[in-house]
């Protein structure tokens, strides 16, 4: 059974960021995610976790100035001081919440640049090291350009290749099944070939990205596929719903009863 993560991003907005611990932990959830935590002190995202026996399954590192457009500043030359100072408070973060992944984002640049390339290598290996040395793993997840246009990190067998090439084990791959289908397709195959390098898993319905009940995937197969697998990792949830998003937790109420509480 998939351990499901509420994407609080996407998830819960009707309620204020902090509320919406609270408000996934009563729809059942036994694990969030969101993007950036940045905004609250570490204490207080902390505290609503362990109020409501929730596990932090994974956020964002710094990303640069998100408002003005940046996704990321791993492959931006020129930013490095920035994007180490984001390493040290994403860790901050880490240890208040307990949270074992964080995403690293790599930015808008060209994939071919060889000026790109050398800051997105020296940036991976200084938060692997960073993370490394407090038992957490470091997620690379390709994005599709659709949604962010130009992103660096567009695809999946870069991923692997860069995972591959940076050589520390823990790096993985945030394969974001969204993601993979637009860009690629063949997502089972994609799976059973890459689950071993796989830290973490994200969902959501394709084309819309709203809920994994409808669109071009078949979501009874692909969960069941994550079991046959053995994947034990989180599934996060990073969808937009349709409307409220308890209206849309229809496909949820088969998993409910079956979340493992935080241990
Ligand atoms: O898929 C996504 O968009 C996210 O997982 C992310 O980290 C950046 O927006
Ligand atoms: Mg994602």
């Amino acid at each position: 059974m998939p351990r499901f993560a509420a994407n609080l991003t996407m998830m819960f907005t009707e309620w204020p960021f902090l509320d919406r611990f609270d408000a996934a932990a009563d729809a059942g959830f036994r694990a969030v995610e969101y993007l950036f935590p940045y905004d609250h002190a570490p204490d207080a995202v902390a505290a609503r976790l362990q109020r409501n026996g929730l596990t932090q399954a994974l956020f964002n590192m710094p990303p640069g100035d998100w408002a003005a457009g940046e996704r990321g500043l791993a492959a931006l030359p020129g930013r490095f001081a920035e994007l180490t100072a984001g390493v040290a408070t994403a860790l901050r973060y880490a240890e208040a919440t307990g949270c074992r992944r964080l995403h690293l984002m790599a930015g808008l640049a060209d994939p071919a640049d060889p000026a790109a390339r050398s800051r997105y290598r020296d940036a991976v290996l200084h938060a692997a090291d960073a993370l490394g040395g407090r038992g957490i793993d470091l997620m690379l997840e390709p994005i599709n350009g659709r949604d962010m246009p130009g992103y660096f990190l567009n695809d999946f067998a870069a991923a692997e290749r860069w995972i591959a090439g940076i050589g520390r084990p823990n790096v993985r791959l945030q394969f974001d099944l969204y993601h993979r289908q637009i860009l690629h397709g063949d997502v089972s195959m994609a799976l059973r070939r890459l689950i071993p390098l796989t830290g973490h898993v994200q969902i959501a319905s394709v084309p819309a990205r709203d809920e994994p009940d409808d669109g071009e995937l078949n979501w009874p197969f692909l969960f069941a596929e994550l079991d046959r697998l053995g994947y034990d990792g989180f599934v996060g949830c990073e969808y937009r719903p349709r409307g409220g998003t308890l209206d849309g937790l229809g496909w949820f109420a088969a998993h409910r009863d079956r979340q493992e509480p935080a241990g």
